[in-house]
């Protein structure tokens, strides 16, 4: 069974730390300027129950595009397949996650996919409820069921910051309204999504989450089905083939594993039926994924034979 101790995960992650220097902290959402591009932690939670971990494990990130993962479950457990694929499409982009391009040239207009701005702008927006307050409080809450930490809270620092900036986010969203596949208020739905990604956790969070949804929907202490494993298993499909933006590709070749990663440095990671893992590393290559946690789990991958290719 792969890495069983604490040490042998530590080696593992000073050699993928040494590729910190390659990438840069994300800076077009102000507040995430602040993150050390050296930080990098790693947890690896095991079906039954075990959990292993190195590097600043305790230091939080935000969820950034991972929370579309954990949106997208929600939209599917409340409205169901066939409304939120009325909306949003299948398909992969090829482009940049807040492209706006294929928009328009989709007929009729609809996102191509809920990992990309556009479509998980979409997925917030169908989230139930009589204000942003009380859609909010829904997703915190399944998010603090999913990693079973009942302290898990938000970043208002971030969440402010990147309202303010969010100006490509709000031209998303308008051109989505004029093609009526939203009609909230577009401050409204912003103030929701940008609370969404400013959701904090550390990488021991994200590996619970992740085991969540490599055992399709299972918590693995009490064996609880927190999700239905229908719902489980479309988003790891999702996060095969658009989960690491217009990089999924290359992923799938060089690690073959479900997973999605933020622009905060995070990479939440589903081994089917193996492992969950979380990582936290801040620099980020040109495609806004962490390079020291890209080239962690490749390492993980090769060592262990992870890959479900
Ligand atoms: N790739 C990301 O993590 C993007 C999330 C970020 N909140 C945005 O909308 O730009």
């Amino acid at each position: 069974m792969p890495c069983q101790s604490n040490e042998e995960l530590e080696n593992i992650l000073l050699e993928a730390k040494q590729y910190s220097s390659k990438g840069k902290v994300a800076d077009y959402i102000p507040a995430l300027s602040k993150a050390n591009p050296a930080d990098l932690s790693v947890a690896i939670y095991h079906s039954d129950g075990t959990c292993y971990s190195a590097g600043c494990i305790h230091k939080k990130i935000t969820l950034q595009s991972i929370s579309k993962v954990i949106t997208l479950a929600l939209a599917l457990i409340e409205s169901g397949e066939e409304f939120v694929f009325s909306k949003v499409g299948y398909e992969p982009t090829g482009d940049p996650f807040n492209s706006i391009v294929k928009l328009e040239m989709s007929n009729p207009s609809k996102p191509l996919n809920p990992m990309i701005n556009a479509g998980a702008l979409a997925v917030t927006h169908m989230i139930k409820g009589s204000s942003v307050e009380e859609r909010f409080q829904k997703i915190i809450d399944f998010v603090k069921l999913l990693s079973g930490n009942q302290e898990i809270s938000y970043s208002k620092e971030v969440a402010k910051s990147e309202f303010e900036t969010s100006h490509l986010n709000r031209a998303l969203c308008f051109f989505m309204k004029q093609h009526s596949i939203i009609n909230e208020d577009v401050e409204e739905l912003l103030d929701l999504y940008t609370k969404q990604c400013s959701i904090e956790v550390n990488c021991l969070d994200l590996a619970r989450i992740g085991i969540v949804f490599a055992l399709d929907g299972k918590e693995p202490i009490t064996n609880k089905q927190l999700m239905p494993s229908s719902i489980a298993r479309i988003c790891k499909t999702f996060m095969v083939t658009c989960g690491m933006y217009n990089a999924s590709g290359e992923f799938a070749v060089r690690v073959g594993i479900p997973a999605k990663s933020g622009v905060s440095g995070g990479i939440l990671g589903a081994v089917p039926a193996r492992f969950g893992i979380g990582i936290s590393g801040p620099a980020l290559d040109d495609k806004g994924n962490s390079v020291a946690g890209l080239k962690l789990l490749e390492i993980l991958a090769k060592k262990y034979d992870l890959s479900m290719f």
